[in-house]
This record gives C-alpha cells, sequence and structure tokens, in this order.
C-alpha cells in the first residue's frame, strides 16, 4: 500500500504589494496572499491599488485581506476591487463583530488573536463560532504596529489550546525557524511578512522561495 506523504502546514504569505512577490508565492506554491488594508503599515494598499494584484492571483492562489478595525465601507471596497476571498481581522474586533463581518460578506474571517501570557490563548475560545479559524500572533508593544513587526511569542502556551477549532501560527516565523515552529506546535497553517522581506514592506522573492521549501521540508 503506497504511503502518504505527511501533510505540511498551509502558508499565508502577507503584505504582498507587488506583482513580483505574487508571483514568487504562486510559484512557491504558497496558499493564500495576503493584502494589508490599514494606512500604518508599510505595506498598505489601498483598493484600487490591490485591483490588479487580485486580479492577476485570482484562481491561483488565495487572497486574504487584512484589516484592522475597519469600517464596513472600506472592507466591501476592498472585497469588490481585489476579489477577496476571505478576511482577516487583526484589530479588536469583538466575537460579535466578527460574527457580523462574516454574515454581511459571505466570506471566512480569520480572527487574529495576540498573544503574550497563558490567559491569552484561553480568550480565543470567544470567537468559537464567529471566526473560521483563530490565528495566534506576537502581541506587540504600545504604540507599534499590531502585527508585521518580525515578533514571535512562546510557542509553548499553545499547549493549552489542543486544535479547538482551525488554527494558524503567525509572528516572527521566517525560513531559518518555520520548520521548527510546525514541529513544535503542530500548526496547520503558518503566516509571515516581514521575515521574508529585504526591509519593511519590501518582499524578498528568494526568502519566499526559501520560507516554503522550510515549510515543506517539516513535512
Ligand atoms: O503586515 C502588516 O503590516 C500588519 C499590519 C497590521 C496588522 C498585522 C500585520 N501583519 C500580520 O502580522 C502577523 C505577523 O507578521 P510578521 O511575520 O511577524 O511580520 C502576520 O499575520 C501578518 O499577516
Amino acid at each position: 500500500m503506497p504511503i502518504a506523504p505527511a501533510p505540511t502546514a498551509a502558508i499565508k504569505i502577507c503584505g504582498v504589494t507587488t506583482p513580483e512577490a505574487l508571483d514568487a508565492a504562486i510559484a512557491a506554491r504558497a496558499d493564500h496572499i495576503g493584502f494589508v488594508f490599514f494606512a500604518r503599515s508599510p505595506r498598505n494598499l489601498t483598493p484600487r491599488e490591490a485591483a490588479p494584484l487580485g486580479e492577476r492571483a485570482a484562481g491561483r492562489i488565495g487572497r486574504v485581506g487584512l484589516f484592522v478595525d475597519a469600517d464596513d465601507a472600506l472592507i466591501a471596497e476592498a472585497v469588490a476591487a481585489a476579489g477577496l476571498d476571505a478576511l482577516q481581522l487583526h484589530g479588536e474586533e469583538s466575537p460579535a463583530r466578527t460574527a457580523e463581518l462574516r454574515a454581511r460578506f459571505g466570506l471566512p474571517v480569520w480572527k487574529a488573536i495576540p498573544v503574550a501570557a497563558v490567559g491569552d490563548i484561553a480568550r480565543a475560545a470567544a470567537w468559537l463560532g464567529a471566526a473560521d479559524l483563530i490565528l495566534f500572533d506576537a502581541k506587540t508593544p504600545r504604540g507599534t504596529l499590531p502585527g508585521g513587526m518580525g515578533l514571535a511569542f512562546d510557542w509553548t502556551l499553545l499547549a493549552d489550546w489542543r486544535n479547538r477549532a482551525p488554527w494558524g501560527l503567525a509572528g516572527g516565523l521566517g525560513p531559518a525557524n518555520v520548520a521548527e515552529a510546525i514541529a513544535r506546535t503542530g500548526t496547520p497553517l503558518v503566516d509571515t511578512s516581514s521575515g521574508v522581506e529585504s526591509a519593511p514592506g519590501i518582499k524578498d522573492p528568494q526568502l519566499i522561495a526559501r520560507f516554503c521549501a522550510a515549510v515543506r521540508s517539516s513535512g
């Protein structure tokens, strides 16, 4: 009987702003790319800027729109312009707001949960039933961006999670540590932004390729 290859984690490359980065993610067989709709981010795109990238990605890779406490008007514009396949909420969105957006846009919603201490993992339970996927990310210092800072958290805190819902791991992941992160946490999805950049907001195609190869080497 043939032995099936061990499944590896799904891959999201976040903060894509150029056709070159998008093509690198597709060539490296990533599963999703992220478009950031958050003005303070060095990876910010307007819906108009995201539109040609969304068209180029259509049917080739999943398109996730990242929002931070955004209003409905921005989300609606981004969904229509970039043809988003999922929404990632990376701010203070409550479980009720998360469920509301899922119903309003009819798209899967990923909710980022900032983690610094064990109680932060338990907090995620409030979003079960409201979010389609829980994304654990490192809590960032007050006054900085709520993500995309290349900061990792203590992965041993995830021992309390026990796969209670679809989930993923983000925060400080790069080619050098992603295989270890998968081995230690068993995460079914990894998400990276600054770990595949040469400078904030500048994606490096070679780092994208190395990241995806490192994920596959963990399978
Ligand atoms: O990428 C950004 O600029 C960003 C801005 C605001 C919120 C989240 C953001 N990115 C997300 O943060 C995590 C971790 O990023 P990193 O790999 O540590 O740089 C990831 O989910 C990004 O999608």
